[in-house]
């Protein structure tokens, strides 16, 4: 309406009307064509959701001056090839003064440009960004890049703005919403799913409830189980149901299921204790059932006590485990307890065409305190879907924080991170790859050329397929040989390590005899290597110098620092040592075992 009425006010005034509404009418063509390539840059990024873990969704379409689709990317897991390299190279000559369309500005960090050197080199001339990266260390760093190599780039939201990019815009806020909660909170991004009939009833008043919905409606509650990091029920549901938690729809990630318990009363048989394919975690109260505890740590489950427990110090304990998208398919009572705490964001309620009846039959969210109606939270976004003979709701019970910025400042960004003096002992905490310092994780991707035994020379994608193949090296048995293949040709870090400890549980007569003693040098060698390969990540660890480095992870107690300094950290004590190798402190050998890449 405002812009139809200012074109007609110019159309009389100054005699220039048609071609200022010629240029809106451009303007919204072009915003058109630019939402129309944006949403699909977010379609694509979905794509590999639900096949790996963690899982920032990144998308990139190349699009000539002709309007012709030359090329498409979708990064398939951290650390692999990068959404604009594989668009440039699907488009091959056709990329030169194209325009790339990216749901999301690349995570371009600590030195690494691939994605962005990428666009620069195929002579793309303009990048259409969705939305800036929502991890403020990484935020603008790529954008600045770009630009600064004279390519055009435009902001949804900032450079382009209207009622069409704005909905383009969410489409990319939407698929990386996980991302984003972790970047704005200190809770990951928790969804709430229940199947109830349709008098609202997600069990009879038995506590039976297999099955309210239809077989196709299960069939998606896999995917969005293969969406996941996690998925929790109480201690009930594990009573009541045995459910086995698992994605079982094919090719998908297998989230770890965790059962939240106090009494930790719980059966000495139970689905969820088979963790040869997938995890088990139970978090309890701490100094329940010590002796239970013991039994289910026996059978490879972990448990993680706490003081109190609650939904809100799990989840917090979750986010510093590194999860990003958390599925909670419990009962009513734990359910309550979850969005009471303020950690529950989306809900999807499956609703079948059945009455059960029955008064003291459960319904999926049980006490909240309300008395009056108007006292309801009203869910957002709401869609509705119809699967099989039942119906999809799903709706947000809090928006989406907007990331949008407060733009960090030239020397916001160029400072690794402000709060560390180099002059006085402080401790740097690294862990995820995304994090400030995350570039000293093994899940970082850098890839490494070492030795081999017979004289040549492989290269590994990361440190950790490095660290993983090498526990069955010098193993003469061919299941040994393929148990490295196997972890070479893994597709991320997290792949590598998944299947060299799994590979480690299931054939640990294949894992070499002394791989306890030589671990910790085969991690140094590896370590070494990557530092002395990267010169800025070089100049990175010898920016810490005066730091104490700790891994933090809250669960590894041997690499890591545990959850409260618990762990041996020996991650951060052997970066610390190659920091003093580089800064020539120490009498370490520096005999070279890394080949140039
Ligand atoms: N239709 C559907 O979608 C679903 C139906 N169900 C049905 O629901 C019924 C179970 O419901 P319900 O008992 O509510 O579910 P849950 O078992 O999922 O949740 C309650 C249990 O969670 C544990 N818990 C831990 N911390 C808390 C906390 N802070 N607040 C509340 N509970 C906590 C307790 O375990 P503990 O007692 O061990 O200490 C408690 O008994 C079953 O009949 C099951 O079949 C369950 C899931 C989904
Ligand atoms: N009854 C019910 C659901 N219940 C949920 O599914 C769990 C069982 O999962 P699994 O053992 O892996 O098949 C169960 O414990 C509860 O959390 N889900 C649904 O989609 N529809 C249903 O009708």
């Amino acid at each position: 309406m405002a812009l139809s009425l200012v074109a007609g006010y110019s159309y009389s005034l100054l005699g220039k009307g048609f071609s200022i509404s010629n240029s809106l009418h451009n303007n919204n063509s072009h915003h058109a064509r630019d939402a129309t390539y944006i949403k699909r840059a977010a379609e694509i990024a979905d794509s590999s959701s639900g096949f790996t873990s963690p899982h920032p969704n990144f998308g990139c379409v190349l699009v000539t001056p002709s309007g012709k689709v030359a090329g498409e990317g979708y990064l398939y897991a951290q650390g692999t090839r990068p959404a604009e390299v594989q668009a440039v190279e699907a488009a091959g000559p056709w990329s030169k003064g194209a325009t790339a369309y990216l749901n999301m500005e690349p995570g371009d960090c600590h030195g690494d440009h691939t994605a962005a050197s990428a666009l620069v080199q195929a002579k793309v001339t303009r990048v259409v960004v969705g939305m800036r990266h929502p991890l403020k260390h990484l935020q603008g760093n790529a954008i600045r890049a770009l630009r600064s190599e004279g390519l055009q780039v435009d902001v949804l939201g900032e450079d382009l703005q209207s009622k069409i990019i704005e909905e383009a815009r969410k489409s990319c806020l939407v698929v990386n919403t996980p991302l984003i909660y972790r970047a704005t909170s200190q809770v990951p991004f928790s969804f709430l799913k229940y199947a109830i009939t349709a008098d609202g009833k997600i069990a009879a008043s038995s506590g039976h409830a297999a099955w309210i919905t239809s077989k196709e409606s299960r069939a998606r509650v896999f995917e969005l189980r293969g969406r996941s990091d996690a998925v929790i029920v109480g201690g009930n549901t594990v009573r009541r149901d045995n459910p086995r938690l698992t994605a079982r729809h094919g090719g998908a990630h297998m989230p770890l299921r965790v059962v939240m318990t106090k009494s930790l009363d719980l059966p000495d048989e139970a689905n969820l204790w088979d963790v040869s394919d997938v995890p088990t975690m139970v978090v309890t109260q701490r100094g329940a059932r010590k002796s239970f505890q013991k039994i289910l740590a026996s059978k490879g489950v972990e448990v993680v006590e706490f003081d109190i427990l609650n939904p809100r110090d799990v989840m917090e304990y979750f986010h510093d485990r590194g999860y990003l998208s958390i599925m909670w398919e419990c009962g009513g009572r734990l359910a309550a307890s979850a969005i009471s705490d303020g950690v529950i964001h989306k809900v999807y309620a499956f609703l079948a065409p059945k009455i059960i009846g029955g008064t003291n039959a459960q319904s999926p969210v049980g006490e909240l305190g309300m008395v009056e109606m108007t006292q309801a939270f009203d869910l957002l976004d709401v869609c509705y879907e119809q699967i099989g003979p039942d119906m999809l709701m799903s709706g947000s019970l809090q928006p989406i924080p907007d990331p949008t910025p407060i733009i960090p400042s030239e020397n916001e960004t160029l400072a690794i991170d402000p709060t560390v003096n180099p002059y006085e002992p402080s401790i740097i905490f690294f862990y995820k790859t995304w994090d400030p310092y995350g570039a000293f994780s093994n899940f970082s991707a850098h890839s490494i050329k070492m030795p081999e035994e017979n004289g040549g020379n492989v290269t590994w994608s990361s440190v950790e397929h490095y660290y993983q193949a090498s526990k069955f090296m010098g193993v003469s048995d061919s299941g040994a040989k393929d148990c490295i293949g196997k972890i070479k040709s893994a597709k991320s870090p997290e792949e590598a390590a998944k299947v060299g400890r799994s590979m480690q549980r299931l054939h640990p007569n294949l894992v070499r005899a002394d791989w306890e003693d030589v671990k910790i040098d085969v991690m140094y060698s590896g370590l070494r290597c990557k530092f002395s390969s990267y010169p800025y990540l070089k100049s990175m660890l010898l920016a810490t110098s005066g730091s104490v480095l700790v891994e933090a992870s809250p669960h590894d107690l041997f690499w890591g620092g545990g959850r409260e300094g618990e762990g041996l950290n020996y991650l951060g004590r052997l970066l610390m040592r190659l920091r003093s190798e580089f800064l020539g402190e120490s009498s370490t050998s520096s005999e070279s075992t890394c080949l140039a890449l």
